[in-house]
């Protein structure tokens, strides 16, 4: 008999890579933050003397799901400005809010409800595009969560940085201060294509290559952003981040709604990863990825909310079913993008993308043990003749019960261990006290 931490026992196992796709009655042996086993559950109990046994005899056992496209602190302006495209929304809302409020109180404020939100739809993982990174970096770190943290850089000043060349600076410094951390990484964020100019991308370039580190960065949202490219450049804005060397297999391009056959191509040529937000896509009206046009052409397409501002949450449970439903439209085939290919999306296609596919995004022995539990004993997942196509399909995320980030349980019985809900509630409380008073003029003028 081996000492272990936890054994895990499931009424459904879905491992997203290996050779099963659905494993009944099996445990995860955890140990020291891994998977070190995952077999029946007979076997399990003679093999393994554990601390602690969870029982979960109605549920789905998955990888953490990775949310690739966050801008978490944004969870403090949910609600509002709604039902504009992203321009108006941008320019005349969310930028002069940010301009005027934004401090590491904000960030640490709308990072923590963020990721209690995230841990409550079995999110382990997330790839966050926000000012005082630093900060989030360390609420991350608080809270045991996994992250990709962006080293943001965009052409005008904020609170954070007064130019390009500090954006980068301090960038560069979060990296060091969190090298060699094991859930924490740094990954450069360039804004857009539309805020960000060429010196600063060209040196991003170069420290990307150099470091060998992913590039997060909007790309193509909306047919606007095109236009004007071609209007003010001649030049369509992924031709332009060719042309400068950056669509490589580093590059991470989040929304890509408005994409010719030409640009898919180099896309796939290039080993560029699409970052798909349908449910922000849809509600600021920007179009539709053409997912499985992405995935024939052998791109790796990931799934992400976006920011709570333009989504209206980050629940990972409802952008699947979103994702699927709008895949199959925008291909006008039913059998496009399955309930798998969307499972896989939103776990090991998130660690690929993030250059995690070592760490997380699968059930496999070895990998951290990153996982959620989905109840499907409810009245809503009843009858359930396929595991997967039910939490896809037709599942809620109330039903996660439990999350663990390298082994360690974040939410339990879906209670956060490492968040205090009522203190979070409360700051989120001030802050739309603090908030209303600038969106009630706004919206009404
Ligand atoms: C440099 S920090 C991130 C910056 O991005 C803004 N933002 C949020 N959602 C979107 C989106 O869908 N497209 C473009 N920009 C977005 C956010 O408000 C911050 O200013
Ligand atoms: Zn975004």
């Amino acid at each position: 008999m081996s000492k272990i931490d936890t054994l895990i026992c499931a009424r459904w196992i879905v491992p997203v890579t290996g050779t099963q796709r659905l494993l009944e009655n099996h445990a995860v042996a955890v140990h020291r933050g891994a998977i070190e086993a995952v077999l029946p559950i007979a076997q399990a109990r003679e093999r393994y003397t554990p601390n602690e046994t969870i029982e979960l005899e109605s549920h789905v056992l998955l990888p953490g799901l990775i949310n690739t496209h966050t801008h978490a602190a944004m969870n403090l302006m949910r609600g509002i400005a709604n039902d504009m495209p992203l321009m108006p929304w941008l320019t005349e809302h969310i930028w002069p809010i940010e301009g005027e409020f934004m401090s590491p109180e904000f960030v640490a404020d709308g990072t923590d409800l963020a990721m209690a939100e995230m841990l409550r739809c079995g999110t382990t993982c997330f790839n966050d595009m926000y000012f005082f990174p630093d900060v989030v970096a360390d609420r991350v770190d608080r809270t045991g969560m996994r992250a990709a943290v962006g080293m943001i850089v965009i052409d005008f000043p904020t609170v954070w940085a007064a130019n390009a060349a500090e954006y980068l600076e301090k960038g560069l410094a979060l990296r060091d201060a969190w090298r060699g951390h094991s859930r924490i990484t740094t990954v450069f964020a360039p804004h857009a294509p539309y805020t960000v100019s060429d010196e600063p991308l060209a040196k991003i370039r170069t420290y990307a290559d150099e470091m060998d580190l992913r590039v997060h960065m909007h790309v193509h949202e909306t047919a606007f952003e095109v236009a004007d490219a071609l209007e003010k450049n001649g030049e369509r804005p992924l031709a332009r981040l060719k042309r400068m060397g950056l669509l490589t297999p580093n590059f991470l391009a989040v929304h890509m709604t408005q994409l010719n056959d030409d640009e898919i191509a180099t896309c796939a040529a290039n080993g560029v990863h699409v970052l798909h937000s349908p449910e922000s896509n849809l509600k600021l009206a920007s179009g539709l990825c053409p997912v499985q046009k992405l995935i024939d052409a052998g791109i790796n397409v990931t799934l992400g909310t976006d920011g709570a501002a333009s989504n209206n949450d980050l629940d990972m449970i409802g952008e699947m079913r979103t994702a699927a439903f709008i895949g199959k439209v925008a291909a006008n085939d039913a059998a496009a993008v399955s309930a798998d290919t969307i499972l896989a999306m939103a776990t090991i296609n998130g660690a690929k993308a993030l250059g995690l596919d070592d760490i997380t995004g699968s059930i496999t022995p070895g990998k951290a043990a990153d996982l959620c539990a989905v109840d499907l004993d409810a009245i809503e997942t009843r009858p359930t003749f396929d595991p997967v196509a039910a939490v896809v399909y037709n599942a809620s995320r109330e039903q996660v019960s439990d999350t663990w980030v390298a082994g360690r349980r974040l939410l339990a019985d879906r209670k956060l261990t490492t968040l205090d809900e009522a203190d979070i509630l409360a700051r989120a409380a001030r802050w739309q006290t603090t908030l209303s008073g600038h969106a009630r003029d706004r919206n009404n003028s």
